[in-house]
């Protein structure tokens, strides 16, 4: 002990007490040091204790040259070692609560920060943008292909690149909303906890009677990227005819369902149909499954109203695997009590984590907490594409010039493209775009 400097000694009791207050520095052997001079690599820990912020995280390559902050532990290890190969240092929040607050980012985001990857749950506004320009940093990428949660004028005007993670979660997110419709449309949850009650006693005519979905029409609002996968699962899966309304014509879909329309009746069977309905309501009337998959925006916000369930079928299903906010709740739950053969499943809801007052107690719902993109292989791509759009801006790379291809970036045999995957404000920063 004897020969540790003054000035160690306050580092040593500072990082002590930040072990004492459980921010961990991540570095092994680390936790088990006891004693001052049994801390190996005492120079090099000395730079994090300097940035010691009351907030735990776990680091990686401490000596790395770009520092880059991850809100949350993500799945896989591919998207640490991407950015830690290329000379960062990766520090990832170990905080127990779950949804950070504002105050919680700004200390990890701290003096100096060059990206940051954060989550769906945070507000990413004027505070945490002109924060992280103050810090040196340029690029920020939610980990979801939704970012209704990031203002992007606030972050245009601090010159942060905003990523998100499109494609990686369209099948996954379309499948979940499948079983979604195929769960309420059977009413497999009650069923199910009917089974576990007890309460079966012998095979029924009239138990637990749902809705055959083969020839019935489904109805997709939103026929973007999952609103079509999961119009093509519905359509080729059951048979069912589509109608859609989105703001923009889905030509793919539309040939899709000719072509397997033509193929069924040269099969001899009743071909499938679709149509692009001119309003919403058109397809709210019309449709025996409804499942919403548009943006949340100033358009989307409480598209599903008391006036618009009232003029849905009796006994339809609405699926809403977009965002909560899509849909009134309240008025949803008003509609399932005095219409107990509507249903609905839910995997995201207007106040999350919270159910409006009413839905739990609702048989005709099935509510999932916000799963739908919740496969290894999809949260581990999309953790990857978060790295990658934040790496990529630190490094000055230009943006991929689809990012509805964005499989090169997903192999794991392969080092990615130099280039951003997914960066939305793109244009409104005049980055450069690379060649496909
Ligand atoms: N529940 C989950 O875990 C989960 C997972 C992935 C995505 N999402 C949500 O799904 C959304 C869609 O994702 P995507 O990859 O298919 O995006 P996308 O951009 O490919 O599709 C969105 C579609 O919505 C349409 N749209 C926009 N405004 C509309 C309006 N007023 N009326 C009708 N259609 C409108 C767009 O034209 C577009 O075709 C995301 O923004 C996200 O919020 C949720
Ligand atoms: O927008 C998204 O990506 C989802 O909500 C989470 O996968």
């Amino acid at each position: 002990m004897d020969f540790v400097k003054k000035e160690d000694k306050r580092l040593i009791a500072k990082y002590e007490d930040l072990i004492s207050r459980s921010y961990i520095v991540h570095k092994p052997n680390i936790y088990e040091c006891h004693s001052a001079t049994s801390i190996p690599n005492f120079q090099l820990i000395k730079s994090q204790l300097e940035m010691a912020k009351p907030i735990s995280i776990e680091v990686w390559n401490p000596s790395g040259k770009y520092r880059v902050v991850s809100t949350k532990s993500m799945p896989g290890t591919r998207w640490i070692r991407l950015l830690t190969d290329q000379d960062c240092r990766v520090e990832i929040c170990t905080e127990k609560k779950t949804i950070l607050s504002v105050d919680d980012i700004l200390a990890l985001i701290g003096d100096r920060c060059d990206g940051v990857i954060g989550q769906l749950t945070e507000d990413w506004g004027e505070v945490l943008f002109s924060a992280l320009k103050r810090a040196g940093g340029t690029a920020f990428s939610n980990m979801a292909v939704g970012y209704n949660n990031v203002d992007i004028n606030a972050a245009n005007k601090h010159g942060v690149a905003v990523g998100n993670t499109p494609g990686v979660l369209t099948e996954t997110t379309a499948e979940l909303a499948a079983s979604l419709s195929l769960a309420a449309a059977r009413r497999i949850v009650e069923a199910d906890q009917f089974m576990r009650a007890g309460l079966y006693d012998g095979w029924l005519p009239h138990l637990f009677v749902g809705n055959l979905l083969k020839g019935q029409t489904v109805g997709v609002i939103g026929a973007g990227r999952i609103g079509s996968a999961y119009a093509r699962m519905m359509i080729e899966g059951f048979k069912m005819n589509l109608i859609y309304y989105d703001l923009y014509q889905s030509t793919r879909l539309e040939k899709f369902v000719t072509a397997y329309g033509q193929f069924l009746q040269a099969n001899g069977e009743q071909p499938v149909t679709w149509k692009r309905a001119a309003t919403m309501e058109d397809v709210l009337r019309e449709a025996d499954v409804i499942s919403l998959h548009p943006v949340l925006d100033k358009t989307t916000y409480h598209l599903i109203n008391k006036d618009r369930l009232a003029i849905m079928k009796k006994e339809a299903v609405l699926v809403n695997a977009s965002r909560g906010p899509v849909i009134d709740e309240a008025a949803l739950v008003e509609h399932l009590k005095v219409n107990p053969m509507f249903r609905v499943g839910l995997d995201v809801f207007e106040d999350e984590p919270f159910m409006k007052p009413g839905l739990a107690e609702q048989k005709n719902a099935v509510v999932v907490p916000h799963i739908a993109s919740a496969s290894k292989w999809t949260r581990e791509g999309m953790a990857t594409l978060a790295a990658l759009n934040v790496l990529g801006k630190i490094k000055g790379y230009p943006v991929w010039a689809d990012a509805n291809r964005i499989e090169p970036f997903l192999n794991d045999n392969s080092e990615p493209p130099a280039a951003c995957p997914s960066i939305v404000n793109a244009k409104q920063l005049g980055l450069p775009i690379a060649k496909l």
